[in-house]
């Protein structure tokens, strides 16, 4: 048997893969890996570092200085690059705005998903939930559950804006828009792959969905 349990979560931006992932993990005593956040920390290091994101030969250079940190506890966690604190500077629309730019270089994506799998296969607890956009099929293909979590692009927009209070909402979801196209170009995050459970959540309240989450992790379990 595989150890620890893996849950794999893929979808598009603003699907609920990190809310949702996060809660389940909480509920489940499992682990909890963001891969996002890790394409974002880079590309906040590239901006830092006056990096032309566009510029591909210097991306793959910023890695060698790249010392990224981030733990798997669905309830402590926090994003770092050497010495600083990330975790919010991550999320602001700059970065959202370079961060396919950076991910699409396969350099970064082979660095990454060699980190990834090196975090879950350190996890102590009995199952992580990993979520991101190539997990279902590139980082852990043989993970035990697969899951597929995607809402209406409409869906998906509001709840972005509701969450960026105070940005214009019209912006925010032209950038969510962007996003997905620009990252579609690079994985399949939008089809369901052969062996992955489609979770819809357009109709689903946040409670909803972890417990349809949930559901697929405990169908699994018993097979
Ligand atoms: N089923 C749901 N009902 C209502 N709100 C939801 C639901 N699922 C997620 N949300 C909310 O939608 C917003 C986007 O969720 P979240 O940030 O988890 O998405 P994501 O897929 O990780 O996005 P990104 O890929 O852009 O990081 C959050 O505010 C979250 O609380
Ligand atoms: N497995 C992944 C995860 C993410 N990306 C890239 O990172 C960006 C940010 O991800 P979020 O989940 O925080 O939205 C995303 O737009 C992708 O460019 C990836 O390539 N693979």
């Amino acid at each position: 048997m595989q150890h620890p349990l893996v849950v794999a979560v893929d979808g598009p931006a603003g699907s609920g893969k990190s809310s949702v992932s996060k809660a389940v993990a909480r509920r489940l005593g499992y682990g909890f890996l963001d891969t996002g956040a890790a394409y974002r920390a880079l590309a906040w290091h590239v901006a830092q570092s006056d990096v032309d994101p566009e510029d591909t030969a210097a991306v793959i250079g910023s890695l060698d200085a790249f010392e990224y940190g981030i733990g798997t506890d669905p309830d402590g966690y926090r994003v770092h690059v050497g010495e600083h604190d990330v975790t919010e500077a991550i999320r602001e629309p700059r970065i959202s705005g370079i961060v396919s730019a950076v991910a699409r270089v396969p350099e970064v994506r082979a660095h990454l998903i060699g980190l990834f799998r090196a975090i879950i296969a350190a996890e102590a607890r009995p199952g992580i939930v990993v979520e991101g956009r190539d997990i279902t099929t590139v980082v852990a293909p043989d993970a035990r559950v697969r899951i597929l979590l995607t809402a209406s692009e409409e869906v998906r927009m509001s709840r972005r804006a509701a969450e960026l209070a105070g940005h214009d909402a019209a912006a925010t979801g032209a950038q969510l828009r962007a996003r997905d196209q620009a990252d579609s170009k690079v994985v399949d995050f939008l089809n369901a792959a052969d062996g992955v459970t489609l979770v819809d959540s357009t109709e689903l309240d946040f409670g909803q969905t972890i417990d349809a989450v949930i559901s697929v992790i405990r169908a699994a379990d018993e097979r």
